[in-house]
């Protein structure tokens, strides 16, 4: 088709003139530590022909996630594989736009949502915002952890909503549990989310034509939720005296990478925000230092003090006399780090992840571990 934008009226022209117009979106959800960053980086190191942008919405302050895909720490950056990561700030219409406008071939979005959120806002975003005419939502990817999921699965409501809401749910790890508890689970899957397609993988390896462009995702059942969502949506704008403009209209004007987004802070209608407070409960505490740890005090911490609160941890130790840096994850009762090495100056960056954590006490457990 060309030059036929002057026949079309003006709020449309721009959307047709997108170049990545209808671009297929994949969302990916599960609890805390389910795989969701293993399962990405698993697409992201198999499709080779195929361009993907990815985009991390994070729960806590500091950028673990996308850190662990690269080691470039910007709003945008580009993969070793050539792929781009998008760190969603505050509004998600405005990353999908931001991916979007850009020149380069990109085939696939795919959307990393935080392990404590209820993923709908996000779905609904796509199904009722301007993005409904921009991209295609594709499937709802659900990880499972299969050795710690239960359905009374920590008293969250998102862990379950995320299995309801998913077209295609991964029951991960099963290196960690009997083939027994992975039937089960699946039997319990079936009944509370029946037609989901349900795979089994370890450390995310799923082949990808059974979770990439699958068009699994059914728009129509989500319609009376997206009617509210869209109404409500419009409500909180029109409260909004400063409310900034959600059409792109101006969007050729942008520079990537210099999205303003400080406009967004002071009112929180965007029911997708990453927020930094609680979601269902769960709050994150971030912690940062420029001087090492001591292993042996930091390894009996881990073992022996850390707050049961804390169900979840990650990021990168720096250790007194070592020059490795040491990637740390946790998961439940289990941990590992892996030594890589530092991409710039070593610094301890980490952030904890749990019910009820006393910031104050794990912020003075880990200044403990500190060399002198
Ligand atoms: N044994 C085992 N470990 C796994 C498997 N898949 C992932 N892991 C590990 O589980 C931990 C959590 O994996 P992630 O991919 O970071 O989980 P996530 O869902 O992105 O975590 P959040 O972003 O915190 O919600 C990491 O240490 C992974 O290496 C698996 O199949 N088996």
């Amino acid at each position: 088709m060309t030059n036929s934008t002057a026949n079309v009226q003006t709020s449309q022209s721009l959307d047709i003139n997108l170049p990545k117009k209808g671009m297929p979106v994949t969302i990916i959800t599960g609890f805390l530590g389910s795989g969701k960053t293993t399962l990405l980086n698993h697409i992201l190191n198999t499709s080779q022909d195929l361009k993907v942008a990815v985009l991390v919405n994070e729960f806590g302050d500091i950028d673990i996630d996308s850190q662990l895909l690269t080691t470039i720490d910007q709003d945008m950056v580009q993969l070793t594989n050539g792929c781009i990561c998008c760190t969603i700030n505050d509004d998600l219409v405005e990353a999908v736009y931001s991916v979007l406008e850009r020149e380069e071939k990109i085939d696939h979005v795919v959307i990393e949502t935080t392990g404590v959120a209820d993923p709908l806002p996000i779905i609904l975003t796509f199904v009722s915002s301007q993005l409904k005419d921009v991209t295609t939502l594709d499937s709802i990817i659900t990880l499972v952890d299969s050795e710690t999921f239960t359905p009374e699965c920590f008293q969250s409501e998102a862990a379950l909503n995320q299995i309801t809401f998913g077209d295609i749910v991964v029951l991960n790890k099963t290196d960690l549990t009997t083939d027994q508890k992975v039937e089960e689970l699946e039997e319990w899957i079936r009944e509370r989310k029946w037609g989901a397609r349900l795979l089994r993988s370890q450390q995310g390896q799923v082949p990808l034509p059974l979770i990439l462009d699958t068009a699994l995702f059914d728009p129509k059942a989500y319609e009376a939720e997206a009617k509210a969502f869209a109404e409500e949506e419009a409500h909180h704008d029109h409260d909004d005296h400063h409310h900034h403009d959600h059409d792109h209209h101006d969007h050729g004007h942008h520079h990537h990478g210099d999205h303003d987004h400080h406009h967004h802070d002071d009112h929180d209608h965007h029911h997708h925000h990453s927020d930094h407070l609680t979601v269902d409960g769960f709050s994150s505490m971030v912690f940062e230092s420029d001087r090492p740890f001591i292993l042996e005090k930091m390894q009996a911490f881990v073992t022996d003090h850390l707050p049961e609160e804390v169900f979840r941890a990650k990021g990168f130790m720096w250790f007194e006399k070592n020059t490795s840096r040491y990637i740390f994850q946790l998961s439940g009762k289990r941990y590992t780090m892996d030594a890589d090495q530092w991409p710039d100056a070593p610094k301890n960056q980490l952030v904890f992840i749990g019910r009820n954590i006393d910031k104050a006490q794990l912020n003075q457990l880990l200044t403990d571990c500190l060399a002198p």
